[in-house]
């Protein structure tokens, strides 16, 4: 099976295809007789030398609740200043989902939210959610749209890389020294577990005098756990460590026996990584108490679930854990923070915009094959820490605080210096 994972990994993805863009119509320049082609900001390029590097590229934006237009509109201005500079034409389709789509429509994910995302070649989703929902029934909740796209989608990988930026080592309230150059990725199954399985419900019990009972089912198919550990042996074959700890809990669940029994049987095929087991419980802890025993860690949904916000203050913040969630290459892969809607910020320009605009940069990295662009933001992102601007969640002593708005502007600001340069 071919799994839809960075290309400058050790395998082949296919997460939908840049192309040359015959559409472009920038208004081209007459300097001492010759034609140039369009004039950025930078200088000059050749009419061939455009029609040869010119990418377009459609992807769908969902900016859904709370924080989320706020960290969107920040990180669309992103990407149209690394636009203008790399000479990628965006082409970006908004596409209600959550709250958002429930109000205007009645349906956390309406049909025509689905087309766009379906149509792009890849989702760029910010957050959904929000208490002005949460008395729906399940189903009919801002979170059950985003479940339904993931599904739909078939992005059954959720990639959640764990980096400590060095400027940021005394925003976490963990040691410096046990949190220095932690450089870890959580490969979270996506479509399965307690999250999808049936039966579920709430009911009254049978004579239970008006009582009544829950229940969820976790299930998974050995299929289901054999694609995403394939995901997660490739990846670790990828990195320098080549090490893989598979998450579980086997000592008391069927699902996790069976997890762990299908891991240990596709290990024979990775000789070179170095697979261990650890008990969901226990890779807690672990993870505050010396995070840097892991590189590559593979569990479950909702195991993976809270293991990622947990993972998120090694690097100081919620507010700094982008993920990449991939299927097998049929469908395009979404990229989303890790965060929710943040209500209780929400509205007030406090929100950080980094992990959406580092979930930018990883579309970039995967489905859209520009390593180029997304060195380039992820490097515009470090340049403003170096800078000491922080927002609120980051913010330590000695730094500047700095809005949702100031930050991307810094952050543009960032790349129109570094880019100064024209693309040769
Ligand atoms: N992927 C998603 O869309 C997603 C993820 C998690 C939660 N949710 C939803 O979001 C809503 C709120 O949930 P919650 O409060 O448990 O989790 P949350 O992630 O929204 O917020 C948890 C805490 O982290 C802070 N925070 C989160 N993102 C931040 C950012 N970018 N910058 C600064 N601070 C940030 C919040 O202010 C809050 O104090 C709920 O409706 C929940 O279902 C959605
Ligand atoms: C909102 C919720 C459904 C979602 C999840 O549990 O997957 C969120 O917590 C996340 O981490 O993306
Ligand atoms: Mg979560």
């Amino acid at each position: 099976m071919t799994v839809c994972v960075p290309s400058s990994l050790s395998f082949v993805a296919s997460c939908g295809s840049s192309c040359l863009n015959s559409r472009f119509r920038g208004s081209t320049v007459s300097v001492r007789g010759r034609s140039y082609g369009r004039r950025s900001t930078f200088g000059y390029a050749s009419k061939t030398w455009l029609a040869a590097n010119l990418s377009r590229h459609r992807v769908a934006v969902l900016p859904g609740d709370g924080i989320g237009p706020e960290i969107m509109n920040v990180t669309l201005e992103v990407l149209r200043r690394v636009g203008e500079h790399f000479h990628v034409e965006w082409e970006f389709a908004e596409a209600l989902i959550g709250g958002a789509a429930i109000d205007a429509t009645g349906d956390p994910l309406p049909m025509e939210s689905l087309a766009i995302c379906r149509s792009s070649e890849a989702v760029l989703l910010a957050c959904v959610g929000g208490p002005k929902w949460d008395s729906l029934p399940n189903k009919q909740r801002p979170e059950a749209g985003l479940l339904r796209l993931r599904k739909d989608l078939e992005a059954f990988a959720n990639l959640r890389p764990v980096r400590t930026f060095p400027q940021l080592l005394d925003a976490s309230p963990l040691k410096r020294d046990l949190i220095a150059e932690v450089d870890l990725i959580i490969v979270r199954e996506l479509t399965s577990d307690v999250y999808f399985g049936e039966p579920r419900g709430i009911e009254f019990i049978p004579e239970g005098n008006g009582e009544r009972e829950a229940y969820n089912t976790m299930s998974y198919r050995e299929s289901e756990i054999d694609r995403v550990a394939k995901v997660a042996f490739e990846l670790a074959m990828s990195r320098p460590r080549q090490q893989l700890c598979s998450v579980d809990k086997a000592n008391v669940l069927e699902t996790s026996m069976l997890w762990r029994s299908r891991v240990d049987a596709m290990a024979a095929a990775y000789p070179q990584v170095q697979l261990s087991h650890m008990y969901v419980d226990n890779a807690a802890m672990q993870l505050v108490r010396q995070p840097k025993q892991f590189d590559v860690i593979l569990t479950g949904n909702m195991f993976g679930d809270i293991l990622s916000d947990e993972a998120s203050m090694l690097a100081g913040s919620l507010g700094m854990l982008p993920s990449a969630s991939l299927g097998n290459g049929t469908f395009p892969g979404i990229y989303e923070p890790i965060h929710g809607s943040a209500p209780d910020i929400a509205g007030q320009n406090r929100a950080n915009p980094i992990a959406c605009i580092l979930s930018a940069a990883l579309m970039l990295r995967y489905s859209l094959k520009r390593p180029d662009v997304a060195d380039a933001i992820e490097s515009a992102v470090s340049a403003v820490l170096d800078r000491g601007y922080r927002t609120a969640d980051i913010m330590s002593h000695g730094m500047q605080q700095r809005g949702c708005i100031e930050m991307g502007e810094a952050i543009v600001e960032t790349l129109r210096e570094s880019l100064r340069a024209p693309v040769a």
